[in-house]
């Protein structure tokens, strides 16, 4: 019934206004897909590789499309992402494109999920999956590498980690963008927004640190649940290797003062989760930085593991990080993503499941959180393209309930 009968695959737009691949796949029995992929823009230097739209579309094509249609079942996942990989024949994508793979690879987990009739976290999760739903953690204030003139930091998130429901977890990070905003305004400081819809007002990271605790504490009392804070440092953008030094606008830190600085403000602003605070290529700053903070916070690795099992393998072994940022994107395909949750959680390691900074209006993210089980997903706090996934999180958990 799943048999891919058919692929299209075509360029459209993310919300950065660059072309990406979408992926239709169709089979047999009528049963309809679709994927696009997302797009970073701090990307780590380990992902597999995007290619211009344009090619990878091409490439998918030549490679990929033909040993697909009429050959893999759309219901069997590991089967479709297995010849992906054989059809590309490297080890990261480079051939067709990681974007190609993963719009090709969601699109047919969606087809697989309508022939059956189920929705795509049923699927993906099947009878056993848990019952629990993600915290969503939503960008507040930003910079980096996703807005220019902005703090150093890339992402100050918001992690309503008390909420009884995901909708009120939801309302509660928008609230708190909404809250900046006013408290921005009170200060006088005009702000437009970055890449992910969270504010980027030219302001130093401490002045951000102040303002977006202050929103939290607001909001906390307004709702009258817990509602955490969180970072995603990005801090390989800021390392400079041959200098060793990690380089903030008004400053630089070495290893020791980075490891320092990060669990300072732990402890200072109570931090539920703190990803990428040290360079993607040191496993052993990871690894004290973990050891000593790691019982209070989640330290978790992005651009560190780029969703992949040899990377995250090497962290388990060594102590570094406690949790894994999955983003499907960044390994190819939905089976590489699903291997990756799966090691982490025999480790004990917590899986957050991420969007990108580019992004489109595809949901598949928040039904891969659900699937598994994730605690967290990290999916922004307004933006179409980010609502997409937050509104799809509220309909998941209004269905399964
Ligand atoms: O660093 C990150 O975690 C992501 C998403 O927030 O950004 P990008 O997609 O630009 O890599
Ligand atoms: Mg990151």
């Amino acid at each position: 019934m799943t048999l891919i009968t058919d692929i299209r695959l075509r360029e459209v737009l993310d919300s950065r206004g660059n072309p990406t691949v979408e992926a239709d796949v169709l089979t047999e029995s009528g049963g309809f897909g679709r994927g696009a992929a997302p797009s970073g823009a701090s990307t780590g230097e380990y992902e597999a590789i995007e290619r211009p739209a344009n090619e990878a579309i091409a490439a998918a094509r030549e490679h990929a499309v033909p040993r697909l249609v009429g050959e893999a079942y759309a219901g069997n996942q590991r089967e479709v992402d297995s010849i992906l990989r054989a059809a590309d024949g490297t080890d990261d994508f480079s051939e067709i494109g990681a974007n190609s793979a993963v719009a090709i690879s969601m699109a047919a987990a969606k087809a697989g999920a309508d022939v059956l009739g189920a929705p795509l976290f049923q699927h993906l999760g099947g009878a056993f999956r848990g019952e629990n739903f993600p915290t969503p953690l939503g960008n507040v204030v930003g910079g980096g590498e996703h807005a220019a003139d902005a703090t150093d930091i890339q992402e100050f998130l918001s992690a309503p980690v008390g909420a009884p429901s995901v909708a009120e977890a939801v309302f509660a990070n928008a609230a708190v963008h909404a809250e900046v905003a006013d408290l921005l305004g009170e200060r006088g400081v005009p702000s437009g927004k970055g890449d992910e819809g969270a504010w980027a007002p030219s302001i130093d990271d401490s002045e951000a640190f102040e303002i977006v605790a202050e929103a939290v504490s607001t909001v906390e009392d307004d709702v009258g649940f817990e509602i955490g804070f969180g970072l995603d440092v990005a801090a390989a953008e800021m390392y400079d290797a041959d200098a060793g030094v990690y380089e903030y606008g008004d400053t630089t830190r070495d290893t020791d003062e980075q490891i320092d600085y990060i669990a300072e403000l732990v402890r200072k602003y109570d931090l539920v989760y703190v990803e990428d605070p040290l360079d993607e290529n040191d496993y052993d700053a990871f690894a004290e930085l973990t050891e000593r903070v790691g019982d209070q916070t989640l330290v978790c690795g992005d651009d560190l593991f780029v969703t992949n099992t040899e990377r995250l393998s090497e962290g388990i072994d060594r102590g570094a990080a406690n949790s894994i940022l999955i983003k499907p994107n960044q390994i190819g395909t939905l089976t590489d993503a699903f291997d990756a949750i799966e090691l982490a959680t025999e480790h004990g390691y917590d899986s957050v499941i991420s969007h990108r900074s580019g992004e489109t209006e595809d949901t598949t993210i928040a039904h891969l959180a659900v699937a598994t089980d994730a605690p967290f997903i990290k999916t922004g706090a307004v933006g179409g393209e980010r609502t997409a996934k937050l509104n799809e999180l509220i309909r998941i958990a209004d269905d399964a309930t």
